[in-house]
Order: structure tokens, then C-alpha cells, then sequence
């Protein structure tokens, strides 16, 4: 269980046991343990001050070469004083291990976000993605990894207020629940999602650690942390293949922006300032979206074997030769007859290569065939005389006919637009249904002016890979992964194709028309089938109460799905109101006005349809609210939600409007259920369901 970690004492700490609300100190270092380890932070802090003075006082004139070289160097002296800067809320060290005497020579280590060395080069504090920190999240009374001690340090307002020992090789001490991890997990909410570095439980951190090499997919219910996990790995292989990941690079992709808003703080905080995010829908976007598909069609065009009508379709643009070829070169005259053409043509075919490579290889293949016979002619023609070859007039005309120029974005136009061309590429792949769920009605003129639906984006992605290889990246994080379409998986595997990818999500959320049903077949499209699927179960954001009442859903919408254990130990407040109709939004409203009491942050979610309404009541009452991805502040607390933007969000306290409004707002019951699961694993702290209608009766 990773909230009970073996703690004896803080009775060993003979100035500062530890608290879950430490108690606000002096900052001046006393004596004791306590006073020792303020000491070291403030000495961390003299030498950090050190590190971004000496790279401030670099003298750039000598060593670069030209204006280019020296705007390089700038730009990274700038981004390491950047990542040397001391922030005042974020401890410098979070823990400390000293080992055995007998190994790393019974050195103590201090482990913090970033390496600080002292001016002999010592270590100060280590990184906690070094392999000498690695015990601090896993060392166990049963495996001590050669650790003696583990400390960890609670702080209040970035001052060090109090620590708790554990000696892992002590068989008198008995196990305790840490009471700083739990006042971490406990915390209130407000702002953007924090990193989690300090309290990385072990089977976290076997995910965060595994090697860049291996792709990971987590499954696990709602807060078991997938999302900070992801994150945390992204951090973790930047640091352990910076060089290579600097060359390929990183993407994290989530489902839409108001997520991608709130998890933004997280990689910087931990000093990775480098990585994109992105959703799929932007990955995609070679076209402009103004579109939507009917359900029907869209689980149609995102169905993998679209990706076969589509291999189809690019390659139908290919002819076979039925004419020789005739190069003249100065007096003599080359003829490649038509069956070597043929010949060509059928192998670049088979050896089943992009598009656009075979058309690049073609000429070439054609100005080989020439060199042969001049060679047999008794001339000696070099290298320059095949590109030549290749670029004459008549070979290249025998190109653009054999194997003509395709822009990905037209060949799926026509197949949307033409149903007889549809209909021959489809054949045998999607049954005559299907073929007419996916034609537009009224087939655009352009490709400018179709209205292209997210799927038909996909779709031209698919083609465009079909012609050019994409760019594939070191690692990509998927987050939210059971939402996407077999279509939209070759999407991301394309791009980690020749990298590795963390696939993150929990199969009772998925609230897509095609949403993923096995982890296996979504790793399948993705093009990673050996990855490892891990499981999460201890939940860190919902107290047991709510997650048991959201966990009554999980029989009528994915069977089968373990429950998460809340590692929470203060009692969540379940709070289930019903009230008249008329009343509705008042009794919404108090709601909110009775969390805004409590400190934290609010979101109070809706069916997508009651959120005009309940901004109104808000308004006459004279309540400011924030749309999701607002950063919430202390001052401005309060956000509205529409319940399709509630995935991966989470607020101190939630109020849920009408339950069954949400289910309602989906085309299904299971989607619908699915949905309200969402809604009701928001809250951190306390839930309140406000009710006019019927709840729905897979809650009771
Ligand atoms: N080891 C940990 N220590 C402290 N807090 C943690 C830990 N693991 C997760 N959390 C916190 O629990 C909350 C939920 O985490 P996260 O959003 O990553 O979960 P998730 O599995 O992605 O949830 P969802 O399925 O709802 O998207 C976050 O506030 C996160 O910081």
C-alpha cells in the first residue's frame, strides 16, 4: 500500500517531529538535527548562488568563432541560469539517504529537483533522477538497498520545518504511515498540476525509471497518477539520454488544450523546458478542420482498415509501362522497352516503399538500365552520367506518367467525394454500409473549401505518411490514450516509430464512439505490440468515499475494471442533494458558495447543455468563474466545466449538476455513464451532487 510507508520515528528528530502542518519555524539553523540539515539547505542555497554566478560571469568574446556560435551560447547560458534560479516555494531537497558504511562508503546523500555541487565539486544535493537516488523512492524494510536511513523533509512556505526518519535495516522499528506524504497527497489544490517528485511511490517509480529503449503502456483508474507518471518519465529519460532525445525529441500529447494548460508547469518546474505538447487533432492538421462526422462515419473513418482503402487509393496513381523509353544522348539513342519498365515499376511496388521514395527511385532505376547498355556498348559512363540520365527530358515525362506527383489531401477528397473510387479502393475492406456512412453528401469543390471532420485529418495524415515517411521522435507520452481511434494510434506511432512511447489511460474513461476496448489491440495499431501494460490501483486524488459511489458505475460500463483503492485517509465529504426542479440552480449555486468557504480550488461541472444556464445563475449571483485551463489563483477560485473537458482535470472540491443530464448529453447509456464516472473522480477533497431528476439508477 504506497501511502504506508514504514516510519518510525520522528521522536529520533529531538527539535522537530514531523507534522502534517509543520509547525512555522525560525529560520535561523539551531542546534540538532533540525538546526544541521537547515544548515545544509542554506549552504545548498550559497552554493546554487555560486553555480549561477560563475555561468553569469562567462566571458563569451574569446571562445566563439562568429555571431552565430555566440547567439548559441547565449541562448544556453541563458536557459542554465534559468534552470539554476532558486525559487523560493520549491525546496532544494526533499529527502535524504545516507547508505551503509558499506556502500557508496556510508556517504549520505540530500535528493532535490536539480544538482547542486559545492566549490570543490562535491555534492551539495543530487538529482533525483541520479541512480544514487533511486533507493529514496524504492529502498524497503524488505529490500533497504543498502540504505541506512531515509529521511524526508517537510517544508512550510520553502522553509524546513520538519523531517521523518526511517531505518530501513532496524528490525525494532515498527511501520507507520508517512505523515508528510500523506499531508503531500492531502494538500488543497489551486493552480495548474504540481510535480510530484518528492513522493514518487515505488510502482510509479518503476515506470518513471523503465529504459528509453521500451515502449509502457498504464493502465489505471481515475488519480492513480498516469498523468504525473508520464511526465515524470519524460523528465527522467531527459536526463538519462539527454544527447539523444536533444537530437530526436520529445512530445507529450493530451486530449485537448484546456488539459495541456494544466499540466504545462509540471516539466518546467522540474527544469525541462524543452518539450512539446501537443493534442492529436494539432499533429494532424495539414488541413483546416471546420467539420464533424456523425458518429457512424467517424468510427468508420477511424477504423484501421481505412488505412488500407487509403494504401489502395495512393498507389492506384501508378501505371503500368505499356511504352519503351527512349534517351538520346549526343548521336546515340537508348531504348528501355516497355516490359523492363514493367519490371521497375512491379519491383518498386512490391519492395512496398513510400510513395514518394519510389517515385525519387524510379528515374534512377530507369538511368541504371541505360548505363548498362552504354557499358555494353563499350563506353564508360560514371555516376554524374546516371543523374544525368535520370534527369533527361524523356525519362522524367516517363516518370510523371508511370508514377505522377499525389497530394495526400486530394486522394482522400476523391475518396469521400467519389463513391465509384471509394467503392474500387474499399473493395473487399468496408462493406458497401460502411462506404456510404463515410461519402459526403455534397462532394466540395476544393480542397480549400471541403469541411474536413478531425477523422477525415487522420485520414490525410495517413496518406501523407503513405507518400513521405513522417519524422519519427525519441519518445512520445500519450495521455488520455483510450479515447483515441485505431486511426489516430498510427497517427502517434508514426511518430515514435523509430523511438519509444508511455501510453497512458483507464478503458472506464473512455467516452469516444470508438474509444479503445484492450490495451493489446490499441498497442497493435500503435505499432508497439511487445510493450508492457502496467496496472495502478492506489488512487492519490479521491477520497474513498466519493471513488467507492463513482465505483458503483464500473459494473455497467466496464466489467471486469479493478476499483481504485484511495490512499486518502482524511474522510471525503460525499454530499447527495436532491432538490424541486425550480430550485435547481440555486441549490447550485449555494453549493458552490458553500466550497468557496473551504480553501482550494472549484470546479463545478455540467452537462455541456446546463453550462449556458449555470453560468447565468453564477452571474446573478455575482460569482466570477473561470473556463477550464484558467489557471485557477486564490483570488479567482471557481470554474465551470463542461463535462466533455472534465478528463485529467482535478479540483479541491466539485459540485456535480444533474447526474442524469450528463448521462443524457452522450448518444449511449455506456458512454453516457462513463462520462458521469469522469464527473465524479474530479475532487480532491469533497464532492456535492446536486439533483432535481431521477439519479441514475446504476448509482444506487
Ligand atoms: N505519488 C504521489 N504523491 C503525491 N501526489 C500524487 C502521487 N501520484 C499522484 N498524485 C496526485 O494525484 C492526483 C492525480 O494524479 P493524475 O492526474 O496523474 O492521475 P491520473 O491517473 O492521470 O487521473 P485521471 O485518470 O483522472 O486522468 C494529482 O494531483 C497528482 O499530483
Amino acid at each position: 500500500m504506497p501511502a504506508h510507508v514504514p516510519v518510525p520515528a520522528t521522536e529520533s528528530a529531538d527539535d522537530a517531529p514531523a507534522a502534517p502542518s509543520p509547525e512555522p519555524a525560525a529560520p535561523e539553523p539551531g542546534p540538532g538535527p533540525l538546526g544541521r540539515e537547515r544548515a545544509h539547505l542554506t549552504a545548498s542555497r550559497a552554493a546554487l548562488r555560486a553555480m549561477r554566478e560563475d555561468v553569469q560571469s562567462l566571458d563569451i568574446r574569446d571562445v566563439t568563432a562568429n555571431w552565430v556560435n555566440a547567439a548559441v551560447l547565449e541562448a544556453q547560458i541563458e536557459a542554465r541560469i534559468k534552470a539554476l534560479a532558486d525559487l523560493a516555494h520549491t525546496p532544494l531537497f526533499f529527502g535524504r539517504l545516507d547508505y551503509l558504511l558499506s556502500a557508496q562508503e556510508g556517504q549520505s546523500f540530500y535528493i532535490g529537483r536539480r544538482h547542486v555541487h559545492d566549490a570543490e565539486g562535491d555534492p551539495m544535493v543530487v538529482d533525483w533522477r541520479a541512480p544514487v537516488s533511486q533507493p529514496f523512492y524504492r529502498a524497503s524494510r524488505r529490500d533497504p538497498q543498502d540504505v541506512a536511513l531515509r529521511r524526508r523533509f517537510g517544508y512550510t512556505g520553502g522553509e524546513l520545518t520538519a523531517y521523518e526518519d526511517e531505518h530501513l535495516t532496524d528490525p525494532e522499528e515498527v511501520e507507520r504511515t508517512s505523515r508528510l506524504l500523506q499531508a503531500e497527497i492531502e494538500r488543497p489544490r489551486v493552480g495548474p498540476m504540481r510535480d510530484i517528485v518528492a513522493t514518487i511511490q515505488p510502482e510509479q517509480d518503476e515506470i518513471v525509471r523503465s529504459g528509453l529503449s521500451g515502449t509502457v503502456c498504464v493502465q489505471g483508474g481515475p488519480g492513480t497518477g498516469k498523468t504525473a507518471v508520464g511526465l515524470h518519465r519524460v523528465a527522467y529519460l531527459l536526463y538519462a539520454h539527454r544527447e539523444r532525445l536533444a537530437r530526436t525529441g520529445t512530445l507529450v500529447i493530451g486530449p485537448n488544450r484546456s488539459f495541456l494548460h494544466y499540466i504545462e508547469q509540471v516539466l518546467p518546474a522540474l527544469g525541462e523546458l524543452e518539450v512539446r505538447q501537443s493534442t492529436v487533432d494539432e499533429l494532424v492538421a495539414h488541413v483546416e478542420v471546420r467539420g464533424a462526422d456523425d458518429a457512424r462515419a467517424a468510427v468508420v473513418k477511424g477504423d484501421a482498415r481505412m488505412a488500407e482503402v487509403l494504401r489502395r487509393a495512393v498507389r492506384s496513381h501508378v501505371s503500368m509501362p505499356s511504352e519503351a523509353v527512349v534517351v538520346v544522348r549526343g548521336s546515340r539513342r537508348w531504348r528501355i522497352p516497355a516490359y523492363e519498365l514493367q519490371e521497375m515499376v512491379r519491383e518498386l511496388l512490391e519492395r512496398d516503399m513510400r510513395y514518394g521514395a519510389a517515385r525519387e527511385a524510379l528515374p534512377q532505376r530507369i538511368a541504371h538500365a541505360v548505363l548498362v547498355r552504354m557499358e555494353q556498348a563499350g563506353e564508360a559512363p560514371d555516376d554524374r552520367i546516371q543523374d544525368a540520365v535520370a534527369r533527361n527530358p524523356a525519362v522524367k515525362a516517363a516518370v510523371k506518367a508511370l508514377w505522377p506527383p499525389v497530394d495526400p489531401a486530394k486522394v482522400v477528397l476523391r475518396l469521400l467525394s467519389d463513391a465509384a473510387f471509394l467503392a474500387e479502393h474499399a473493395e473487399g475492406v468496408l462493406t458497401a454500409e460502411e462506404q456510404a456512412a463515410v461519402v459526403w453528401a455534397k462532394p466540395p469543390r476544393s480542397v480549400r473549401s471541403a469541411r474536413w471532420s478531425p477523422a477525415d485529418a487522420v485520414l490525410v495524415d495517413e496518406a501523407y505518411d503513405l507518400v513521405r515517411r513522417t519524422q519519427s521522435l525519441g519518445h512520445v507520452v500519450l495521455d488520455e490514450a483510450q479515447d483515441l481511434s485505431p486511426m489516430q494510434y498510427r497517427a502517434v506511432g508514426r511518430r515514435c516509430s523509430t523511438g519509444s512511447a508511455t501510453v497512458l489511460g483507464d478503458l472506464a474513461q473512455g467516452t469516444t464512439p470508438w474509444a479503445t476496448g484492450s490495451w493489446a489491440d490499441a498497442l497493435g495499431h500503435l505499432g508497439k505490440p511487445d510493450a508492457a501494460v502496467e496496472e495502478l490501483t492506489a488512487g492519490f486524488r479521491v477520497p474513498r468515499e466519493v471513488i467507492a459511489y463513482a465505483s458503483r458505475l464500473l459494473p455497467h460500463m466496464s466489467p471486469g475494471l479493478a476499483p481504485v483503492s484511495s490512499v486518502r485517509e482524511n474522510p471525503g465529504s460525499l454530499v447527495v442533494r436532491e432538490v424541486a426542479q425550480e430550485e435547481r440552480d440555486a441549490a447550485v449555486v449555494a453549493a458552490c458558495t458553500g466550497s468557496l468557504a473551504r480553501e482550494g480550488s472549484i470546479g463545478l461541472i455540467a452537462a455541456d447543455d446546463r453550462v449556458p444556464d449555470l453560468a447565468r445563475a453564477l452571474a446573478a449571483a455575482g460569482m466570477a468563474h473561470l473556463e477550464p485551463g484558467t489557471e485557477t489563483t486564490a483570488a479567482s477560485r471557481l470554474t465551470l466545466v463542461p463535462a466533455s473537458l472534465a478528463k485529467g482535470l482535478e479540483y479541491d472540491y466539485v459540485v456535480l449538476d444533474e447526474p442524469a443530464a450528463v448521462v443524457a448529453g452522450e448518444p449511449d447509456l455506456r458512454t453516457g455513464l462513463r462520462r458521469l464516472y469522469v464527473a465524479l473522480t474530479r475532487a480532491v477533497s469533497g464532492l456535492t451532487v446536486v439533483h432535481a431528476r431521477p439519479l441514475p439508477p446504476e448509482l444506487h
